[in-house]
């Protein structure tokens, strides 16, 4: 008999504080950015930890409408919250490289350059929760859920770059389940999913497909050959950010 959804988010909490207990570590920090991932995140690390449990929101360059969604996250699951905006320190680093290569560098780099301008801001959240973890003796949460994960969709080392993943075993579709038996704002749930690393993105129109489809797919369920082509193509491509970096054998 399957498990109901409330007895799985108490496993979920319960392996959550297990493993802060494990690393001798005091609690959990998370970025909330309005999406529902980090809203499921955070409630169930609030669940955790009531009193060590932190919520950064790291505006950069992004549409107020994200702040106005993190902070009814925050406020419907009474998180502990700080806010950091990366918009300066983005355009100061971003701008330094980009002049330092300089044009020569520059002018085949096509699409290159707004990925190295996307896959910055996620570094520079990521650089900001190991800061504050470093500080609070907590241990950064991650919230790529399975269909992120098989397809790679996250920046090395940016958002995925964390200590644990409470939500890695979830489809898309479960991260909507657990999210409306929690309680997430219905303004985060009806929003389309999307990383917000540059205007109009998201998720299904730069993927290709859709999050029903990569479900399925982990589902074992049939689906079109020309979806199943384009999530098995970025999973294949995003393979090396599944693995820890290697060195050579031994000679
Ligand atoms: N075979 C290989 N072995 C080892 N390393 C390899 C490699 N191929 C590339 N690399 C390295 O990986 C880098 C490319 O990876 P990466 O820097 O991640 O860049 P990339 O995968 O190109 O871009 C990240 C993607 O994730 C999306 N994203 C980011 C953040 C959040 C979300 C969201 O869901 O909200 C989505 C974003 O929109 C974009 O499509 C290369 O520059 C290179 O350094
Ligand atoms: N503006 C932001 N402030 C704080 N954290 C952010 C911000 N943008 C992104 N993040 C972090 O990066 C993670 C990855 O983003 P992603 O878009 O995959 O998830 P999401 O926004 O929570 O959900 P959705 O799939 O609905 O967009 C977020 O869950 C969050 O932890
Ligand atoms: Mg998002």
């Amino acid at each position: 008999m399957e498990r109901s959804i409330g007895n799985k988010i108490d496993l979920t909490v319960e392996w959550l504080r297990e493993r802060v207990e494990q690393s001798g570590t005091k609690g959990l920090v998370v970025g909330i950015s309005g999406g529902i991932d980090s809203a499921l995140v955070a409630f169930l690390i609030k669940k955790a930890f009531p009193e060590n449990s932190m919520g950064i929101i790291m505006p950069c360059k992004s549409n107020p409408k994200d702040r106005e969604d993190a902070l009814s996250v925050v406020e419907a699951c009474g998180i502990r919250h700080i806010e950091v905006d990366l918009t300066q320190v983005h355009d100061d680093l971003f701008e330094t490289v980009t002049s330092t290569l300089g044009e020569s560098l520059l002018k085949d780099a096509g699409n290159g350059l707004r990925l190295s301008d996307a896959n910055l801001r996620a570094r520079l959240r990521m650089s900001t929760l190991y800061s504050v973890a470093n500080v609070l003796n907590y241990l950064v949460v991650g919230t790529d859920n399975a269909a992120e994960v098989y397809t790679g969709y996250f920046t090395k080392y940016g958002d995925g770059g964390v200590d644990i993943l409470p939500i890695t075993h979830l489809k898309k579709r479960d991260v909507y389940a657990w999210s409306r038996y929690l309680g997430v704002p219905q303004g985060v749930l009806d929003r389309p999913p999307s990383a917000g690393l540059w205007e109009g993105q998201t998720d299904e129109l730069e993927m290709g497909t859709s999050y029903d489809m990569v479900d399925d797919l982990l589902e074992g369920k049939e689906i079109p050959a020309r979806d199943r082509e384009i999530i098995e193509k970025l999973h294949k491509r995003s393979e090396h950010k599944r693995r820890m970096p290697e060195g050579p054998p031994v000679f």
